[in-house]
């Protein structure tokens, strides 16, 4: 389909003029990592300390965008490279509109997770790296989905047998094997107070 007859409309009102008026710097809390690592439990975490900081969020998680948003898309890497591609449509647009924006999403390929990257402004993006060997999150196992893989019952299951890259330079390493959820969730909002994102206050 031809976009040549769309024209990009600027607003009045301004992401910076948004963002002041909640006193904070939006971005992407971009956590990834393996299923049962812990994003989601931190990124809940972290969403409250800020709510209770007063700052406006809002939470993107994977089962409930694949409910929705991203109904149909399977867990190929085709389908896998769409979810991420859209899901980072939307959180742009979410920051633009001053918000602190957390997704949770395994987002298993460096160059999906560098795409959602480019699409903000640098200094936007905060890659939070989940990093929980795949044997605890294999203890975990909150979904009972480890054991299922196992059995065979899932095809191309993260970690087993599809393909999970590492971030090279994530800003925030988090190793939920040697901490608590409550220090995980300290370390980003550390973070965020140390970059100015939020005040230290
Ligand atoms: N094959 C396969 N591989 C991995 N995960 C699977 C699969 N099938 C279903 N699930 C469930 O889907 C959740 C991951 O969805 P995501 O959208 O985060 O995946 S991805 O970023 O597109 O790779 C994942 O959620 P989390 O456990 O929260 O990561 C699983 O609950
Ligand atoms: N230190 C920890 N940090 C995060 N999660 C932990 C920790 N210790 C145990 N858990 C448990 O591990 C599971 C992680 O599941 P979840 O947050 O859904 O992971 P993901 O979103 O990466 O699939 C939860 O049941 C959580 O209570």
């Amino acid at each position: 389909m031809s976009n040549e007859n769309i024209v990009w409309h600027d607003h009045h009102v301004t992401k910076e003029e948004r963002a002041a008026i909640k006193t904070q710097k939006p971005c992407i809390l971009w956590f990834t990592g393996l299923s049962g690592s812990g994003k989601s439990t931190v990124a809940n975490a972290v969403e409250s300390r800020l709510l209770a900081l007063k700052k406006h969020t809002y939470l993107l998680d994977g089962d409930n965008i694949r409910m929705g948003l991203n109904r149909g898309l399977t867990f190929s890497d085709e389908d896998r490279v769409e979810n991420i591609r859209r899901i980072g449509e939307v959180s742009k647009l979410f920051v633009d509109a001053g918000t602190i924006v957390l997704t949770a999403f395994i987002s298993p390929f460096q160059k999906e997770r560098d795409a959602v990257r480019a699409l903000v402004e640098k200094d936007e993006f905060i890659e939070i790296f989940i990093d929980t060997p795949i044997a605890v999150c294999e203890s975990r196992d909150p979904k009972g989905l480890y054991e299922k893989a196992r059995k065979g019952e899932i095809p191309n299951f993260t970690g087993i047998s599809s393909p999970y890259e590492a971030p090279a330079e994530a800003e925030i390493h988090v190793k939920t094997e040697d901490q608590t959820i409550a220090e995980s969730a300290e370390q980003v909002i550390g973070y965020l107070k140390e970059k100015g994102y939020i005040n230290a206050g």
